[in-house]
């Protein structure tokens, strides 16, 4: 067991850390993609894109949305406006029954046992706060949002930078040192760790993640639970 007090707060990443990359570069991105000239033509008047639309239009002035928003999507960029738009297409996906979330084996019944034994459990991705609840709304086992306490996105900041941590934790409102943070890459490792918060690497086998030489590291969440004095899953 370790020396010290298990974390109260479990703040954990989405791509490589609960869910596959590969479901997400090969079933959500695409999945998005190849709706995007569509949904645009059909939406582009609603509010929230209108918004959207006009933030990106800072970021490439004048440019066509569609041109623009699939050139992102060809570099993977975790920018806000893109990220809401991916999350309304899969909104549509998800409501249609055309997707369902890919979790790994080890997260829900993992994730089940931190909540019942009283740890708050959070999430922070560069998905958009609309797309991580569509996760958990349409997990195979059914719905599990009521899991989550709290959904954080690129909104609150980057994920590779320390402030966006330490804001983290105080919307949480608890000491930095009293959330652990899990992911699959080493600089948002590093960021969070540089604003005090406990750290822990997912190297999933599967992802062909590759151990960094800095922080713990586990290859599934039942050895983070071993790691951090959280509780297994019966
Ligand atoms: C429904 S969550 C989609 C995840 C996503 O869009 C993404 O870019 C993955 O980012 P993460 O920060 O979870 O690695
Ligand atoms: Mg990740």
């Amino acid at each position: 067991m370790p020396d010290t007090a298990p974390p109260a707060v479990v703040l954990l990443d989405i791509e490589g850390t609960i869910a596959p990359i590969s479901f997400v570069h090969e079933v959500l991105f695409p999945y998005a993609r190849t709706r995007l000239g569509g949904f645009l033509a059909r939406h582009a008047d609603e509010p929230d894109i209108v918004a959207a639309l006009a933030e990106l239009d800072q970021i490439t002035p004048g440019a066509p949305p569609l041109e623009t928003l699939l050139a992102l999507m060809d570099r993977d960029a975790k920018l806000a406006p893109l990220k809401h738009i991916q999350g309304r297409i899969w909104a549509q996906g998800f409501a249609a029954g055309a997707l369902t979330s890919d979790f790994y084996p080890d997260v829900l019944p993992t994730l089940q046992a931190w909540h019942a034994a009283g740890t708050t459990i959070a999430i922070y991705s560069s998905g958009s706060e609309q797309a991580q609840r569509l996760l958990f709304r349409h997990s195979i086992a059914g719905d599990r949002e009521s899991l989550i306490s709290a959904f954080f996105d690129t909104r609150i900041g980057p994920k590779r930078e320390a402030a966006s941590y330490a804001a983290i934790a105080r919307s949480l409102a608890v000491p930095p040192g009293a959330v652990l943070f899990l992911s699959d890459v080493e600089a948002e490792l590093t960021a969070a760790a540089a604003a005090g918060l406990a750290v822990c690497q997912l190297v999933r086998p599967a992802d062909g993640t590759i151990a960094g030489t800095t922080h713990p590291h586990a290859a599934e969440l039942t050895s983070v639970a071993r790691q951090f004095g959280l509780s297994q899953p019966e």
